[in-house]
């Protein structure tokens, strides 16, 4: 790890005292003077931000281990972090896009439950599972979340409410500041586009740079030590990932938006870290993205599975299978020297395996017939090779477009969909993963390192801004390319 400030954060040893470590401020005067930590001035705000991914090849069969390839794309979240004034001992979520806004007494939170013995756990742990004593702690600080809204909605506000508890009571202690932690997204919600992965890597990398755990990221840091860095937070992204969909996420959503570009993903062993290959040079495939708009769950659709599984072991085991050679074929393609994405031939080949995919993933159940609905007009047309992309029921389509598709095709599909209250999305695939913004000014095009001015982004505004376009202006995200000013990203790359 690097020495001194980074980023405006100290870091090394004082993340230690930070972090539970040493710290004893409920009972007092265990701690001595001389270890006390210095008051360190009040953190700036600040932001994060995260990309939404697809899933290439592998949804689901990922969740028994077999391989899948995932992308970030260039929809993404996006988190400011404010610290309150030291008298203020509250922590609150204002999540507009879902119309969250819950305030909860940081002292009346459950830290004992958190810190007992032999449930305490540090920054740098792999926690693989949820521990149903701590789930049970957090209860009744969910029981008050937006206790008269509809039962769907409330359901939405409880899923982001308990992976941000879960990562926060674990992470920190009771002395962590006041804080408001404000969201903004620009990633359609429950479409299997990673919208919630996106949230806890957001929550995951805000509390590990609150606590003054993570170093960079810097134009000059070593990529293994960017590695690590980005390890940490995938590593607590998961955890929050678990607390909203089960034991059963395989973690690849989480990791490709922490990581960004593309990766090959396998977790053959829940008690280990996942096996992760990027993909470096990971093609621009011209895809095609729509959204069914017809609302999914997750843990709904992976539930299905596993139970089909048990009343199918072996058939299902063979399917599974089947959509692991299908991964890995297409994972040999990409990685061809000679493969081109303006090649007729190349995107066949990719768009063959990803028609199997999807034909594997319809005899699990996980299809939908809005689903069905698009491959239908897509095939009828000839354009080109569509799959579902995530978990299913609903949620998102991928259609591999041929080069050679003409114009007036495109067009009469792109009609027939909207006509069909079909979304359609424009996003690049091979995105950045985590992202911070430190502090959360925008420099209006002066010198990074000029301390003098800048605009900070106002959280008000953020709240309010007008749809993604008012979000990715405020935010500082302009160009065709999505250029981000003042932005940084860990660079994990070694080549
Ligand atoms: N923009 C957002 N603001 C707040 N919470 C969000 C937002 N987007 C997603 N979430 C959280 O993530 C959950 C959706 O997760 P999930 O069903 O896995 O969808 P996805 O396939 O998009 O990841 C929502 O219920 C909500 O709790
Ligand atoms: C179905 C699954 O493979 C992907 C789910 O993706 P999403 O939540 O629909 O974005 C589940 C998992 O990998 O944990």
């Amino acid at each position: 790890m690097s020495n001194g400030h980074v980023n405006g954060i100290h870091n090394g040893v004082d993340k230690m005292h930070i972090n539970g470590h040493l710290s004893s401020s409920r009972n007092g005067n265990a701690q001595s003077k001389a270890q006390r930590k210095q008051s360190s001035p009040m953190m700036p705000a600040f932001m994060v931000s995260a990309p939404g991914k697809v899933i290439v090849f592998g949804e689901h069969s990922v969740v028994y281990g077999k391989t899948a390839i995932a992308a970030a794309i260039s929809l993404r979240s996006y988190l400011l972090v404010t610290t309150l004034s030291k008298s203020k001992r509250t922590v609150t979520l204002r999540f507009p896009d879902i119309d969250l806004n819950h305030t909860w007494d940081i002292d009346s939170l459950p830290w004992d439950v958190f810190s007992a013995p032999g449930k305490k756990k540090y920054y740098y742990d792999l926690v693989t599972g949820l521990d149903p004593d701590l789930i049970a702690a957090i209860q009744p600080h969910l029981a008050c979340v937006s206790p008269e809204k509809p039962e769907a909605e409330r359901k939405v506000h409880q899923k982001a409410a308990v992976s941000f508890l879960y990562m926060f009571l674990s992470l920190g202690n009771q002395s962590f500041p006041g804080c408001l932690y404000a969201l903004r997204s620009t990633i359609p919600i429950g479409a299997g586009l990673g919208s919630s992965a996106s949230i806890a890597v957001c929550l995951s990398a805000a509390l590990l740079l609150q606590l003054r755990t993570l170093s960079g990221p810097h134009p000059d840091q070593p990529p293994d030590e960017a590695r690590l860095q980005v390890e940490r937070i995938n590593r607590w992204a998961y955890v929050g990932e678990m607390a909203i969909h089960g034991d059963m996420a395989s973690g690849v959503d989480n990791t490709i938006s922490t990581q960004g570009k593309a990766v090959v993903f396998r977790r053959p062993d829940y008690s280990k870290p996942p096996k992760v290959r990027p993909l470096w040079d990971f093609p621009e495939l011209p895809l095609l993205l729509v959204d069914t708009k017809q609302p999914k769950s997750t843990a709904h659709e992976v539930k299905k599975v596993r139970m089909l599984k048990q009343r199918h072991p072996e058939l299902v085991g063979s399917i599974l299978e089947a959509m692991d050679r299908v991964t890995e074929s297409a994972a040999a393609v990409l990685d061809e020297e000679e493969f081109d994405n303006d090649n007729a031939e190349c995107l066949g080949r990719i768009g063959e395996l990803m028609t199997i995919n999807h034909g594997l993933l319809v005899s699990l159940g996980v299809s939908h017939p809005r689903l069905e609905r698009v491959r239908e007009l897509v095939d009828h047309e000839g354009i080109g090779w569509t799959k579902l992309t995530g978990a299913g029921g609903g949620g998102c389509s991928i259609t591999l477009l041929r080069p050679d598709v003409a114009r007036d095709k495109l067009e009469k599909l792109e009609d027939d969909l909207e006509e069909e209250n079909y979304q359609k999305f424009e996003t690049t695939l091979g995105c950045d993963g985590v992202g911070v913004l430190w502090p959360a000014v925008l420099k209006n095009g002066l010198e990074e390192d000029d301390e003098l001015g800048g605009m900070e982004i106002n959280l008000d505004k953020f709240l309010k801004a007008d749809g993604n376009e008012g979000v990715e202006k405020l935010v500082g995200v302009h160009g065709g390319g999505g250029e981000r000013e003042g932005w940084k990203f860990w660079r994990v790359e070694s080549h």
